[in-house]
């Protein structure tokens, strides 16, 4: 048990899981004996437990680190402290030779606890700013992973490197007949995937719907709407086929897509970037979050692979001007993400983290 045991950890949002679900497919065939800790009811527990059922996945208590007034931030800290002391025992218990982090409030504990067990944590930041549960982790972690390199100005240079994204491996073996079938939709008319992030944007949401039947004349549309959103009475509606969420079939649904409009979460636009898939991003506003979404967007219009439309702009209209701007310019956003590298694999992932354990 002592022996090649790792313990990954990363939750909150699906952002802070999708590398995890990456690479353990590469860690169990490298013969790891792999371990997750994760919140009672997080989407990390949905998500992990559902894609890998024999793996051990271990619950504890953690509390969210908010930025802004809220009472639960005098009972949060508690939580996250009995949060340490659960990850210490189970630390204790199963020995790992290294953790890794994939960031989210969940990992802190994990991360503090680990210090305190002397295991190697290792980091990974998606972000072109750091998070502020990486930010927490960063001087108890051996080394800390980034996506983009403009991060590495945010993080010390002797433990800090640049990988860029690595996609799941079943991201690449789609079928586009299989998913118009899924959506009952005809090979004649373009896709159009709208996806407000792993969980859903209500104003995105809406700018859709409103103008459903004028993009419904020149599209197919598949709406990931998040959990809770979806609309019964456009059920039946020929054309438009919404999901709250989906796992298994996010390959298919991403090879029957020619554009996509979504939220700028990392690990979705480098999901779009890999599967040569021209986007529209509406990037979650500063208002509402440290603005890590509006650097990400920014980088990608950058270097041709996106147009922008800034949350503050999103009207009705403008939400369709938009999609005919994406439009004209599609051709020349394959070209831009045809010059781009292939990316990183899981298994050259496994082998960075590894090398780090004790
Ligand atoms: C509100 C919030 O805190 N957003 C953050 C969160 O976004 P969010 O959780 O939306 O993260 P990302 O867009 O990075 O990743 C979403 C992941 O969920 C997957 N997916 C999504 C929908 C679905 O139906 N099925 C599915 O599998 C996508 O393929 C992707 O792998 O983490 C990102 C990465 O740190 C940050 O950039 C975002 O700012």
């Amino acid at each position: 048990m002592n022996e090649k045991t790792i313990i990954l950890t990363g939750g909150g949002t699906a952002g802070h899981v999708s590398l995890n679900e990456a690479i353990i497919p590469s860690l169990q065939e490298a013969g790891y004996n792999v371990h997750y800790i994760g919140s009672h009811d997080g989407i990390e527990k949905e998500l992990i437990t559902n894609a890998f059922p024999s793996l051990p996945y271990h619950s504890i208590s953690s509390g969210k680190l908010r930025r802004y007034f809220s009472v639960q931030n005098f009972t949060d800290p508690f939580k996250v402290m009995a949060g340490v002391t659960q990850a210490f025992s189970i630390i204790k218990k199963i020995k790992p030779t290294v953790i890794f982090s994939k960031g989210g409030f969940v990992s802190v504990p994990v991360v503090i606890a680990a210090k305190l067990a002397n295991i190697p944590v290792v980091v990974h930041e998606s972000d072109v700013t750091p998070g502020l549960a990486n930010k927490i982790s960063l001087p108890f972690a051996s080394h800390i992973f980034t996506v983009f390199k403009e991060t590495m100005k945010h993080l010390p240079n002797d433990k800090s490197t640049c990988t860029g994204s690595i996609i799941r491996q079943q991201l690449f073996e789609g079928n586009r007949e299989r998913g118009l079938a899924l959506c009952g939709f005809t090979a004649e008319k373009k896709v159009l995937l709208v996806m407000g992030g792993s969980l859903g944007s209500v104003i995105i949401n809406d700018a859709l719907r409103e103008n459903l039947s004028s993009l419904l004349e020149k599209y197919q549309i598949i709406h990931l709407c998040g959990k809770g959103n979806a609309d019964k009475k456009l059920e039946n509606l020929q054309g438009y086929c919404q999901f709250e969420y989906v796992t298994t079939e996010l390959p298919d649904l991403l090879y029957a897509t020619d554009f996509v409009v979504s939220r700028a979460g990392s690990n979705s636009i480098f999901e779009f970037l890999a599967l040569h898939k021209p986007m529209l991003l509406i990037p979650l506003s500063a208002a509402k979050s440290r603005g890590d979404q509006i650097l990400n967007a920014n980088l990608f219009k950058k270097q041709g692979f996106a147009h922008v439309l800034d949350e503050e702009k999103l009207t009705k209209e403008s939400f369709m001007q938009a999609i005919q701007m994406l439009e004209q310019k599609a051709e020349e956003m394959i070209d831009q993400m045809l010059e781009v590298e292939h990316p990183k694999t899981p298994k050259e992932m496994v082998a960075l983290i590894t090398q780090y354990e004790k």
